[in-house]
């Protein structure tokens, strides 16, 4: 496993017309490229992740893992805009020599995927044999799929969307409106609004989550009446996140996926769908309250070479994080079934 850090030497341009002057992405990477270039596999975190893929989706990747070092060269970007190494509001705009902060422009996904060309091209890797996103991920992973055309031969999106439905613009909402309500919020720190989003996290939770989830991992003994362990779970689940996320990048992720939309100024989503031209098998979970499998069904019917398939969990939304039997029996039979 290699972490390495890729610096465009020019200013990078967003969807917006803002530019960041200066743009480092980090990533990380498994395995070795082989001669003929054919066997490198991209990933694309979710929200909150980083680009070490072989840690939180180790069932997946790794050592005799599906996705194995010894046969692939698989790689995962730190997105734009994340605070684990890639350009992020606590970053240095070069420019004028502060931390970004609040200043840090508002980035989309197309932006995202733009990003990661440009470290392909900086990898000098032409095709891609499987880009895979969950999530945020999948969004990013659609807008890169429908850039690089031919370039791609397999796309796997799993548990997300074409475009952001009112629903997931809406629950991004109330958590952003947490991160606001933190008085530290405002101020120029790495702690800035850390309490609100804890808040946000206990939110999102509850879209990663499903109500059969809550009934079979965190039903209180009869008779409680305070101190119920779903109130626990949930606090506990923000201060994870407090602790090793800023609200800074929350705010900056949490937008990125607001703007979400495959066919903003393509006609319409299913115009650019329809131009994807890897084969594809979208992923839904049937749990899934946040980005619903028939969103999932949509990419697959629109994509010319596109799959269907459904993860069975009570997981909800998570479950493309957690069930890896299943993701791998069904990445098993895409395969096969290729030409
Ligand atoms: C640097 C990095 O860490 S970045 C990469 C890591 N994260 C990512 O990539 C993002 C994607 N991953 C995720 O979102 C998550 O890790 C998932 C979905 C894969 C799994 O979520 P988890 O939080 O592990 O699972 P789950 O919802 O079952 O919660 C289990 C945790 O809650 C705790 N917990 C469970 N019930 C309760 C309760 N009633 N009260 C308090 N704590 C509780 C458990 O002890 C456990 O704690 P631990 O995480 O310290 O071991
Ligand atoms: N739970 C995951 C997926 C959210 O879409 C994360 O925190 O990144």
């Amino acid at each position: 496993m290699r972490t390495e850090s890729f610096i465009s030497q020019t200013p990078f341009e967003l969807e917006s017309g803002k530019v960041l002057p200066e743009l480092e992405l980090t990533f990380t990477t498994y395995g070795s490229l082989n001669a003929e270039q054919n066997n490198v596999v991209w990933v694309v975190h979710a929200l909150t992740g980083d680009s070490k893929v072989g840690e939180w989706w180790n069932g997946m990747v790794g050592e005799d893992q599906f996705y194995d070092p010894a046969n692939h060269f698989i790689i995962c970007v730190n997105l734009p805009g994340s605070c684990y190494g890639s350009t992020n509001p606590l970053s240095v705009n070069s420019m004028t020599g502060d931390v970004y902060f609040y200043d840090f422009p508002t980035l989309t996904t197309r932006d995202m995927a733009r990003a990661l060309d440009l470290v392909r091209e900086g990898l000098g890797i032409c095709t891609i044999h499987t880009l895979l996103g969950g999530s945020l991920g999948g969004q990013v992973a659609l807008e890169w799929a429908y850039l690089l055309a031919e370039n791609l031969k397999n796309l796997v999106i799993l548990a997300s969307t074409a475009k952001s439905s009112p629903w997931v613009v809406g629950f991004n909402e109330t958590q952003r409106m947490a991160i606001e309500s933190d008085c530290t919020w405002g101020e120029k720190s790495l702690e800035a609004g850390k309490k609100g989003l804890e808040t946000a996290r206990a939110i999102a939770m509850l879209s990663y989550r499903h109500p059969a989830d809550f009934e079979r991992k965190q039903q209180s003994p009869e008779g409680t009446v305070d101190g119920f362990r779903a109130a626990t779970y949930l606090r506990y689940q923000g201060q994870k996140l407090g602790n090793r996320f800023t609200a800074l990048s929350y705010w900056v992720l949490s937008k990125a996926m607001d703007s979400h939309d495959l066919g903003r100024g393509r006609e319409s989503l299913e115009k650019a769908l329809e131009k994807i031209k890897a084969r594809t098998l979208a992923v839904g979970v049937d749990s899934d309250l946040l980005f619903l499998p028939q969103e999932s069904q949509f990419i697959a019917n629109h994509i010319p070479k596109g799959s269907y398939r459904e993860i069975k969990s009570t997981a909800g939304h998570d479950a493309f994080l957690i069930e890896f039997e299943q993701l791998q029996y069904i990445l098993r039979s895409f395969y096969l079934n290729a030409d």
